[in-house]
């Protein structure tokens, strides 16, 4: 765990950064720092590897002061990411994620093999080893940033808006791929960024500064977005908060599916419309997956894949509830397709249905993150 107790910066000038800041970032788990431009979501991030000294307040590492530690020694247990990914240009990029194990003292076949696993694990190949920065692309160049900073296998890691520095669509990539990784390595994260949907994705504790530094609200994304502790932090946090909250509450698998009729690619017309009574009816696969609708009024021979209405969204059992009503209001049918984790269709539910399962759920009394 990674604890600030009573954390304060004042800088030489007078500007107080941070303010007594309190707060634990709990071990194994992803807290996003977020907040307006120059409320010391930064200064937080570097004190912490001693970047920058706390003007008073302590830093705790797993229960232990950072202030009696050597900073060298600190900074090595702790990856650091920073926008732009800060690689060093005249090395290759195998040599740049080698760094930190040739500092450790590792030889540097050892080093270059390890270099090689996280080139990987980041998900570049192997082929990318002897370029240098400059020809990678930003998006690339942040993995390799990501790849740097896990070399020496830290317990902590410190990014410092990594995935800003990208386009929007990159920046989606890099956050899911983010997201897997974490999955299996399961660091103690702190991540500073001034996007808020960033911060909701990502955290698993959110952690909202105002300006001067002094912590307006630490909680889960959906606590967050259903109990915003004041008009700063609602205001902060957006609009849509209702609907956005959705999409962190996980269906409980209680859905009132009903079944739905279907039918095959190939199947004739008379068939079709001898399986609905209603206008739409449902295709799947061979393998029980839906594959789009059908008017069956308006076939002409066997349904064919140019037949297809895709607009309908698929939700997954254990998805979200932003995800269940999505499927209702965006399928022609206006019945939204739910499938389970081999995608195979489960059943259907109206819009008014997901509605229900919604207000039954109570999300803000609820208040629990659904990561
Ligand atoms: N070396 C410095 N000397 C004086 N003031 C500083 C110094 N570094 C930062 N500050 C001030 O401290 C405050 C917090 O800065 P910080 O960089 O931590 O904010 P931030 O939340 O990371 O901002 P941004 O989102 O714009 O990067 C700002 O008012 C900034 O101007």
């Amino acid at each position: 765990m990674i604890k600030f107790d009573k954390v304060s910066k004042a800088y030489p000038d007078g500007t107080v950064a941070v303010d007594k800041l309190d707060l634990e970032c709990p071990t194994g788990k992803i807290t996003a720092l977020v907040g307006p431009s120059g409320c010391g979501k930064t200064t937080s991030l570097r004190m912490i590897n001693r970047l920058i000294e706390p003007t008073s307040g302590t830093i705790s590492l797993d229960g232990e002061s950072t202030s009696g530690m050597d900073p060298a020694l600190l900074r090595r247990r702790i990856g650091y990411v920073i926008q732009h990914a800060g690689l060093f240009p005249h090395r290759t990029i195998v040599d740049n994620i080698a760094t930190m194990p040739r500092l450790l003292g590792k030889s540097k076949k050892e080093s270059r093999s390890r270099a090689m696993e996280l080139l990987e694990t980041v998900g570049l190949a192997a082929n990318f080893a002897d370029r240098y920065p400059w020809q990678l692309s930003g998006g690339q160049q942040q993995r390799v940033g990501v790849a740097r900073a896990l070399a020496a296998d830290p317990s902590f890691m410190l990014m410092d808006e990594p995935f800003s520095a990208v386009d929007p669509v990159v920046r989606g990539q890099l956050q899911d791929e983010f997201l897997r990784l974490q999955q299996e390595i399961g660091k103690t994260i702190i991540i500073v960024t001034h996007d808020i949907d960033e911060a909701l994705k990502l955290g698993d504790q959110v952690v909202v500064l105002r300006t001067g530094g002094i912590l307006a609200q630490a909680a889960t994304p959906l606590e967050l977005l259903t109990q915003p502790a004041d008009e700063f932090v609602a205001d902060f946090v957006g609009r849509d908060r209702g609907y956005r909250s959705l999409g962190f509450a996980t269906l409980d698998g209680s859905l009132p599916t009903a079944p739905e009729p279907i039918a095959h690619l190939g199947d004739t017309a008379e068939s079709a419309r001898g399986a609905t009574s209603d206008t739409w009816l449902l295709v799947v696969d061979s393998g029980g997956k839906p594959l789009g609708w059908v008017e069956p009024a308006r076939l002409t021979g066997i349904i064919r894949p140019d037949d297809l209405n895709l607009s309908g969204t698929v939700a997954n059992s254990n998805g979200t509830m932003r995800a269940l009503l999505d499927a209702a209001l965006s399928a022609p049918s206006k019945r939204g397709v739910v499938v389970d984790d081999h995608g195979e269709l489960i059943g259907t539910v109206t819009a008014h249905a997901a509605v229900d399962a919604i207000e039954a759920a109570d999300l803000v009394s609820a208040g629990v993150g659904a990561r």
